[in-house]
């Protein structure tokens, strides 16, 4: 089976991915929790790798990179951390101010599990990178990661509300510095991270990332 995927409507594409990766995640979960029977588990995995077959019927020859949103807003589906379009992200929701601050209210599930009944210290790590690197873009400074610091104060529950938030705070030339934080929504901070993002020499002399 082929399709013409420029034919179909960008906005409703879209929508049907971000649809197809929330019935994954789900998936995810599912198989992380479950205590069905052997058979059945076996029985599951059978279908599921007929489902793999029917989606690769058609496979792209590169990842989604960035497109426009219907409201202009940049979009990066297949990223691991905000990409709607993969599985594998949460995904967070960012929210920006135009100044130099980014924040997400997150909730992290049974898949992302570290030590028992808390979330793996990568983990953390990943969101903190995305959005400290989302701080310093939005402030003007895109850059690629150089270093992150991460402090890991109390375990992160899974299953929890929990509230990320990101500051740029300074730059020299191309080293752009910001500071985040996962917390309880009290405030109380879990894991604080402090990075370093470099906009690459190319970035500066073409105005900016593709
Ligand atoms: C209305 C506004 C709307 C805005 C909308 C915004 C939307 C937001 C969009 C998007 C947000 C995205 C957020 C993403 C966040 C996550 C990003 C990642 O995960 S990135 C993947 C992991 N990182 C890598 O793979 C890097 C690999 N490394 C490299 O590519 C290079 O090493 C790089 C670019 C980091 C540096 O390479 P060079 O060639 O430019 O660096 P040289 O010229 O050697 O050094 C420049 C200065 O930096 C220091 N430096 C270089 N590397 C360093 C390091 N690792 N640690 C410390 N200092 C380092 C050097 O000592 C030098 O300092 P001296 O100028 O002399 O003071």
């Amino acid at each position: 089976m082929t399709i013409d995927v420029t034919a179909e409507d960008a906005g409703a594409r879209h929508t049907a991915l971000s649809l197809l990766s929330q019935q994954t995640r789900d998936l995810i979960d599912a198989v992380v929790m479950t205590d069905v029977p052997q058979d059945e588990l076996l029985a599951v995995a059978a279908e599921l790798a007929a489902l793999t077959e029917r989606l690769n019927a058609v496979r792209r020859d590169s990842t989604r990179g960035f497109d426009l949103g219907s409201d202009g807003v940049p979009r990066h589906p297949g990223n691991a951390v905000i990409g709607s379009a993969n599985p594998l992200a949460l995904p967070l929701a960012v929210e920006t101010t135009p100044e130099r601050t980014a924040r997400a209210e997150l909730s992290f599930r049974p898949a992302h599990e570290g030590p028992p009944d808390s979330v793996h210290g990568g983990v953390s790590a990943m969101v903190l990178d995305h959005l400290l690197g989302h701080a310093a873009a939005v402030a003007g400074f895109p850059g690629m990661t150089a270093s992150l610091t991460v402090h890991y104060r109390r375990p992160v529950p899974y299953g929890e509300p929990l509230v990320a938030t990101a500051e740029y705070t300074r730059s020299e030339g191309r080293k752009n510095w910001a500071d985040g934080r996962i917390a309880l929504p009290d405030g109380t901070p879990l894991v604080e991270a402090t990075g370093l993002f470099i906009t690459p020499s190319g970035w500066v002399t073409q105005g900016g990332p593709a």
